[in-house]
């Protein structure tokens, strides 16, 4: 099928000739007429404490911003999720140029960049790693970046990434809430995929956001200014770090909005 060929000839992710069954892997393109609108899906409810905040991390694919997971501070609950889900981290994907970069996109639309804050179902499983494995086990919030106005909120985080050039460094990072990333539009797209990185299992319940934010050409090119590679390896810039889209297969993709 041409999706495995898209997975196998893009080099930073595994085939899904890996992944059991491949039924619900993600990103897809969410076509605007084809979703579906449901009225009992109910508003997300975004709780973040900015104190739970750690640290920032080059792991090599992308930068992440972790928080301590051990309490339930920093939760969001309602929209199509049964339990609450706590925050884990909260990572971007972005492209060499301002004509792609998002994961996901909106009737064929890229997005220069994709932020994916993550979240795991610490009601039901004892640790991020099992929630990992299990469907129900992560929510995903999806919101894509476009240029425009400069993003105050945002700055905060690309004035630390000089300090995190090389894949494996890391620096405290211990005040930030990642709700001023999230714009106040409440309407989104929600649907049943996976990891886009591996061990892309089929554990995310993905709610995209349908209004971007806006971020700066200089905010861009400061996530490109990034290594893949470790601090005296030859430099490859962290560019172009997201996954091929992935066949819809059997799903629908419902709408918090008509
Ligand atoms: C040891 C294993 C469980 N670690 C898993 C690793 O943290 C990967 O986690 C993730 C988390 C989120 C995503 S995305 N781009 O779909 O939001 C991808 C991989
Ligand atoms: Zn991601």
């Amino acid at each position: 099928c041409s999706y495995r060929l898209r997975n196998a000839l893009h080099p930073l992710w595994q085939s899904p000739l890996s992944i059991p069954g491949g039924s619900r892997q993600s990103p897809i393109n969410i076509q605007w007429r084809d979703s579906i609108y449901d009225p009992f899906l109910k508003p997300l409810k975004i709780c973040y404490d900015p104190t739970t905040c750690l640290h920032i991390w080059n792991n090599g694919y992308s930068f992440l911003v972790e928080f301590d997971d051990s309490t339930d501070k920093s939760i969001i609950v309602g929209g199509p999720l049964e339990n609450q889900y706590r925050l884990k981290q909260f990572h971007f994907h972005w492209g060499a140029i301002n004509e792609w970069g998002s994961e996901h996109t909106v009737d064929s639309k890229f997005y220069p960049a994709e932020l994916h804050l993550v979240h795991w179902n610490a009601v039901v499983y004892p640790t991020f790693e099992e929630a990992v494995m299990e469907g129900n086990g992560l929510a995903v919030i999806g919101v894509f970046l476009k240029l425009g106005a400069h993003h105050e909120g945002l700055q905060t985080l690309v004035d630390a990434l000089p300090a995190v050039k090389h894949k494996d460094t890391v620096i405290e990072f211990d005040v930030f809430d990642p709700s001023c990333l999230i714009p106040s539009c409440p309407d989104y797209w929600t649907y049943a995929g996976s990891l886009t990185t591996p061990p892309l299992t089929e554990s995310v319940t993905w709610i995209i956001k349908k209004k971007p934010i806006e971020v700066d050409e200089n905010q861009l090119e400061a996530f490109r200014m990034l290594l893949f590679t470790s601090d005296g390896e030859e430099e490859k810039r962290m560019v172009d770090n997201f996954r091929p889209l992935q066949p819809l297969m059997n799903r629908t993709v419902r709408s918090s909005f008509q």
